[in-house]
C-alpha cells in the first residue's frame, strides 16, 4: 500500500511532515510520499522524502502565466503528480493534457474522481493510477473505506474493466492504520490522505500508525 499525504494548503510545516514521512518510510520500508504546495516542492524533495505535485497544468512551455509546468515540478524534485483533485477540478480535455504532461516529464500520475463512473473515465486516459474520493467525506473523521466501502469496490471494478494496469487508490477521512488495512481489503493499492496528518499535533505518530495497517 502506497500512502500519499497531500498537504493541500494547510498551515502545517511541510518540512516537519516531510522529515517525519521520510523517517517512517525508511524505518518501516513503506512507500510514503508527501505532496506540498508547488512553491515548496524543492525544499520538501531536499529532505529525501518521495515528493509529489498537487497538480500540473496541461501546458507545455510557452505563454501560460500562472501554470504549473510538469517539467518545472520534475525539475524541483517531484516524482509524481495528482491530477483533477476534488479541490482542483479540470475539464476532461485538460485532465487528458495533464496526464500527457506528466508522462512527458516522467512524473507518475494519479487522476482523482468522485465516483466509480469518473474513475472508469479517468482510467481510460492512461494514468498510472486513479483515486476515488467522495467529496462529502473529504476532511471528515470517518474513512471512505468504513463509510462507503461499496464505492471503493465499485471504483476498483470500474478501473479494472477499462485497464487492469491502472491502480486504484481511495481517499477521504483516512487517518489510521485500520483505515489503511480496510482500504487494502477492498482492493485499493494505496490511500490518499490529508487532514489526518497535516492537522495532527504529532504527524510522525500518525504516520507510524498508518504504516501499521499495510
Ligand atoms: O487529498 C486528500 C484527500 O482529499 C483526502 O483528504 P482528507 O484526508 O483530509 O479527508
Amino acid at each position: 500500500m502506497f500512502i500519499l499525504v497531500n498537504l493541500k494548503a494547510y498551515p502545517c510545516d511541510p518540512i516537519e511532515v516531510a522529515t517525519a514521512a521520510r523517517d517512517v518510510a525508511e524505518a518501516s520500508g513503506a512507500r510514503i510520499a508527501v505532496s506540498p504546495q508547488a512553491a515548496d516542492l524543492a525544499r520538501v524533495a531536499e529532505t529525501g522524502v518521495e515528493t509529489w505535485a498537487q497538480h500540473v497544468s496541461p501546458n507545455e512551455h510557452g505563454s501560460h502565466t500562472g501554470s504549473t509546468l510538469a517539467e518545472a515540478a520534475a525539475d524541483n524534485g517531484a516524482e509524481g503528480t495528482l491530477i483533477n483533485h476534488s479541490e482542483k477540478r479540470l475539464k476532461l480535455a485538460d485532465i487528458d493534457g495533464s496526464v500527457q504532461a506528466g508522462e512527458r516529464a516522467d512524473l507518475e500520475t494519479i487522476v482523482c474522481g468522485n465516483n466509480p463512473a469518473q474513475i472508469g473515465a479517468a482510467a481510460a486516459l492512461g494514468p498510472d493510477a486513479v483515486a476515488v474520493e467522495p467529496p462529502a467525506l473529504i476532511g471528515g473523521d470517518v474513512s471512505v473505506a468504513t463509510a462507503d466501502p461499496g464505492i471503493v469496490e465499485d471504483a476498483v471494478a470500474a478501473a479494472e474493466a477499462v485497464d487492469d494496469d491502472v491502480d486504484v487508490f481511495c481517499g477521504a477521512g483516512v487517518s489510521t492504520g485500520e483505515d489503511v488495512a480496510a482500504a487494502g481489503d477492498l482492493g485499493a493499492a494505496g490511500v490518499l490522505l490529508a487532514s489526518g496528518v497535516a492537522k495532527a499535533d504529532d504527524p510522525a505518530a500518525v504516520l507510524e500508525d498508518l504504516v501499521s495497517g499495510i
